[in-house]
């Protein structure tokens, strides 16, 4: 069934089974799901493939970042897993992310989205700096997200704090997956370039990674389906 929500709730849970009392309460058409590198790692491929049975897109969130050849036959091994969307680190340079996403059009069968993470919304100018990185988070993003487009890459993880000029500068089709997604009120966390989800659409972003202002909700379903109507509205 197509799902035309832009929500994408990252389950980052310890145990699976709080995972999946979430999960299960939730239908494919109110959300796509995230796995990262902490469920990943304790559930492993079984738990991706439980997600993808039960009819939910799922964006692989494990962020490859290594030599050509391996990025590509693990974003490969991604897709065989029915993922609908996998990532590397643009950092990893332009022959890295050509090199996985011709993998990937090499494939039978549907092929995930394969996007670029630029600047992860937990850092800013500060941290950059740390880096050796004289840039501004804008102006490396754009950097990063401008070798993404060259790499054929399908659109890139970045703040929705750069929407609009990332729209502008690489086109209305370039995919902005956008974490750092934070309704009015609630805690910022670690999160450091951050914008509420009705200003991230306006903005541009296409889809909006949220976590723990669900996850860790009272009431998730609720905070849900409130995020999907402010949305629409
Ligand atoms: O730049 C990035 C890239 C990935 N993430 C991931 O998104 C979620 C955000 O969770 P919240 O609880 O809504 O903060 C999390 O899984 C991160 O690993 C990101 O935040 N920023």
């Amino acid at each position: 069934m197509a799902n035309n929500s832009q929500i994408i709730v990252a389950l980052d849970f310890a145990d699976q089974h709080d995972a999946l009392s979430l999960v299960d309460k939730i239908k494919p058409e109110q959300c796509r799901l995230k796995v990262g590198k902490e469920m990943f790692t304790y559930f492993g491929p079984q738990f991706v493939g439980k997600l993808v049975d039960k009819g939910f897109d799922v964006f692989l969130d494990l962020k490859f970042h290594d030599i050509p050849a391996t990025t590509a036959k693990a974003c490969v091994a991604a897709a065989n897993l029915g993922v609908w969307m996998v990532n590397v680190h643009t950092s990893g340079g332009e022959v890295m992310m050509s090199t996985a996403q011709e993998a990937l059009q090499g494939l039978s069968g549907r092929k995930p989205l394969l996007i670029g993470v630029t600047v992860l919304t937990s850092m800013d100018q500060s941290d950059l700096n740390g880096l050796g990185i004289q840039k501004t988070p804008q102006e490396q993003v754009l950097s990063l997200a401008t070798l993404a487009a060259k790499s054929g890459l399908d659109g890139v993880v970045c703040s929705a704090q750069e929407a609009i000029m990332l729209k502008q500068a690489l086109g209305q089709d370039f995919k902005l997956v956008t974490p750092g997604i934070r309704p009015a009120g609630s805690d910022k966390g670690d999160q450091k370039r951050i914008m509420t989800p009705e200003q991230a659409v306006k903005d541009g972003a296409d889809y909006l990674v949220i976590g723990r202002p669900i996850t860790q909700a009272q009431d998730p379903y609720a905070v849900l389906e409130q995020i999907n109507l402010s949305l629409k509205g």
